[in-house]
């Protein structure tokens, strides 16, 4: 076990370990000393296209041929696997018996008990998991979480509203991993509504809801794929406080990551709550309009406020894959797992879960 350096090693030359392959170099306490692929070709090319744009130190990582071989050796710490999901329960279970802690991307499985058995996996080996949600790490969420208490802007929490979608556009149907059910099982719902859920369940403080009403609105079949996934989905959260939340993802409506914090004197807007607009800062705007009526005038008067922290949208030291990494990595180093990050995911999985029973159910109310 080194001291200084978290050594990872990537499973897949997945589009999204690259993102994350810069997170490492730029995290200070880690480094990849090894990528698999499904071939040692395709394992080289990825490192040498991620090397010439940001050199991995203080070694290039060996290119290995198979997951199996990645998890046999001695110079890796952690595993970072962003393979499709219906393959995720394989490798977390066999990394965790290897004793390599699981960065694990989402969502994380396809029922709740698959993630049960990653999480206990991993907890009986003593190693740390935790989902790829990387806007949980961001200094935005912090500093929202004091305007959430009841003396803020918004008073009273009564509604709860995320949208993430993106337009997949013409091939996406005949191509994408996302429209395949044996490997994407949950279509936009697993790949969109992980994070709605998960940024709901964050303002919620992870109070459960106590049921929901889901439908898929549409599905989307690549071919070869078993059965169709929901390619646009919405689903309703009510909790035991009388806060409600609705949400809604899609893979044919255009990028729109937005989500509303309502209470009884106000609300809270976010545009860009998964992947932020490029630039130096992090913003969210706070709303208290007043409607004066004043006999024939009716004046409805906009009062906005824009809040901001100082944070890199990303691929940079302080965006906020780099400090997924770094805290990730923290845990790794220190020997301390901390047993918030599988707790929050195993919620997300029985939402998420609870939200496709509804749906397959035709919206039928579905308890949790
Ligand atoms: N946290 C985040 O911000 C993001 C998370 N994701 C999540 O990461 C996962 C991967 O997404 P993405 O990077 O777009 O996926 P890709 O399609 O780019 O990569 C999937 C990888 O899985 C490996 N693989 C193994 N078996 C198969 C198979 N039968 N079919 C296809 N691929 C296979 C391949 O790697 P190889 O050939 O090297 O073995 C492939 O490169 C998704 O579940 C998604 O939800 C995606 C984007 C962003
Ligand atoms: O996790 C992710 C981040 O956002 C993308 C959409 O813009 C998703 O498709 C991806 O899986």
């Amino acid at each position: 076990m080194p001291t200084q350096t978290c050594r990872w090693g990537f499973l897949s030359t997945a589009a999204i370990a690259r993102k994350n392959w810069k997170a490492v170099c730029l995290s200070g306490n880690s480094t990849v000393t090894a990528v698999a692929s499904r071939s040692q070709d395709s394992a080289s090319r990825f490192i040498d296209e991620c090397m010439a744009e940001s050199p991995m130190l203080p070694a290039r990582p060996a290119a290995v041929e198979g997951y199996e071989a990645l998890l046999a050796r001695e110079d890796v710490d952690a595993v970072y696997i962003p393979l499709p999901t219906s393959m995720r329960l394989e490798w977390v279970l066999k990394a965790a018996a290897a004793g390599k802690h699981v960065l694990c991307e989402k969502p994380i499985a396809a029922t709740v008990s698959e993630a049960e058995q990653m999480v206990d996996a991993c907890a009986n080996a003593g190693v740390q998991f935790m989902d790829g949600v990387m806007f949980s790490h961001s200094d935005r969420l912090e500093s929202l979480r004091a305007v959430l208490d009841e003396s803020g802007p918004c008073g009273q929490l009564r509604r709860l509203n995320a949208h993430f979608s993106f337009n997949g556009g013409p091939d996406f149907e005949q191509q994408n991993i996302r429209a395949d059910s044996q490997l994407e099982p949950h279509g936009c719902l697993g790949d969109l509504g992980w994070y709605t859920i998960r940024f709901i369940l964050w303002a919620m403080d992870f109070q459960m809801p106590e049921s929901v009403i889901a439908r898929t609105l549409r599905t989307m079949q690549k071919p070869g794929s078993p059965e169709p996934v929901p390619a646009e989905f919405t689903a309703e959260l009510n909790f035991a406080n009388g806060v409600s939340a609705v949400f809604y993802n899609s893979f044919v409506t255009e990028n729109q990551q937005t989500v509303s914090i309502s209470g009884e004197n106000g609300y809270v807007t976010l545009n860009d709550f998964v992947l932020p607009f490029y630039g130096p800062e992090l913003a969210w705007e706070e709303h208290q309009h007043v409607l004066e009526i004043d006999n024939c005038r009716w004046n409805f008067g906009q009062h906005s406020r824009r809040n901001a922290v100082v944070e890199y949208s990303s691929g940079e030291a302080n965006a906020q894959e780099t400090k997924m990494i770094q805290t990730f990595a923290r845990c790794v180093l220190t020997q301390e797992t901390d047993p918030f990050w599988p707790q929050i995911a195993i919620k997300t999985q029985q939402v998420l879960n609870a939200c496709r029973q509804s749906a397959d159910q035709q919206g039928a109310v579905v308890s949790l």
